[in-house]
């Protein structure tokens, strides 16, 4: 359960006029992977990047690309975005009902890449106990997806408690990732009750200094899951 945590900095929040500097900055920050938040207009409201820019990002960087599709019919464009070079690709249940989202697992995981999915905050995460076992990790929404520089959703902590709950259940370990709202004083939440990676858009990316801000949102989670790992044994 409790792995390092790591951050995960939505470039959606970068100054995408200057998206190599941010990139090389949050690498030399000490993050984790680099967050891609690709939104179509329809399965949200915003439309943001796409393929084009996951084949690029590839060229500038070697840390995993995490790719958030918060897009409807993911399986037509999942090969794509596979091809492109994404290391790690999340769907959202809601966007693929049953067997399409055990079929996006296999697919993602044909290709070599990590499987994740994701539910938005009022999808219960009971919805993904069928792929539960085949997932590398559960994306935890703690805002409605669309937009960054929303806040944290009060509660979305008991959410991946839950999701501990549910994978231990089957025997399985995947990394549990949260999004939306993350920064110095929610991290630790999320942190204590499980959460193995921290996505943060405006906390890092949109900070002046995204490497001490990185530093600090580490060091808030990792003070509370070791606290919370403490209060366990105590
Ligand atoms: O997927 C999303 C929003 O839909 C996120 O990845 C946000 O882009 C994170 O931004 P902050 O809430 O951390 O500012
Ligand atoms: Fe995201």
């Amino acid at each position: 359960m409790f792995q390092p945590v790591k951050i995960a900095p939505s470039i959606l929040s970068a100054d995408f006029m200057n998206l190599q500097r941010d990139i090389e900055a949050i690498q030399a920050g000490g993050a984790g992977y680099v967050h891609v938040d690709v939104m179509d207009g329809h399965f949200v409201p915003n439309l943001t990047m796409g393929v084009p820019v996951v084949k690029q990002l590839k060229k500038i960087t070697d840390m995993p690309l995490d790719v958030h599709l918060m897009i409807s019919n993911p399986l037509e464009q999942l090969p794509w975005f596979l091809e492109a070079g994404a290391d790690i690709v999340t769907v959202h249940a809601e966007a693929a009902a049953g067997y399409q989202l055990e079929r996006a697992v296999e697919m993602i995981h044909a290709a070599g890449a990590k499987a994740a999915a994701s539910v938005k905050p009022h999808t219960p995460v009971e919805v993904l106990a069928p792929v539960m076992a085949q997932l590398d990790m559960v994306l935890i929404m703690s805002v409605e997806p669309g937009f960054s520089g929303q806040s944290y959703i009060e509660g979305s902590e008991r959410k991946v408690a839950r999701t501990v709950e549910l994978a231990r259940a089957v025997g399985a370990a995947p990394l549990i990732e949260v999004d939306g709202g993350i920064g110095v004083k929610t991290a630790p939440l999320v942190a204590a009750a499980g959460a193995d990676v921290l996505v943060c858009g405006s906390a890092v990316c949109g900070a002046d200094d995204s490497a001490a801000a990185i530093a600090q949102v580490t060091q808030a989670a990792e003070a509370a899951r070791a606290a919370a790992l403490a209060s366990k044994e105590a």
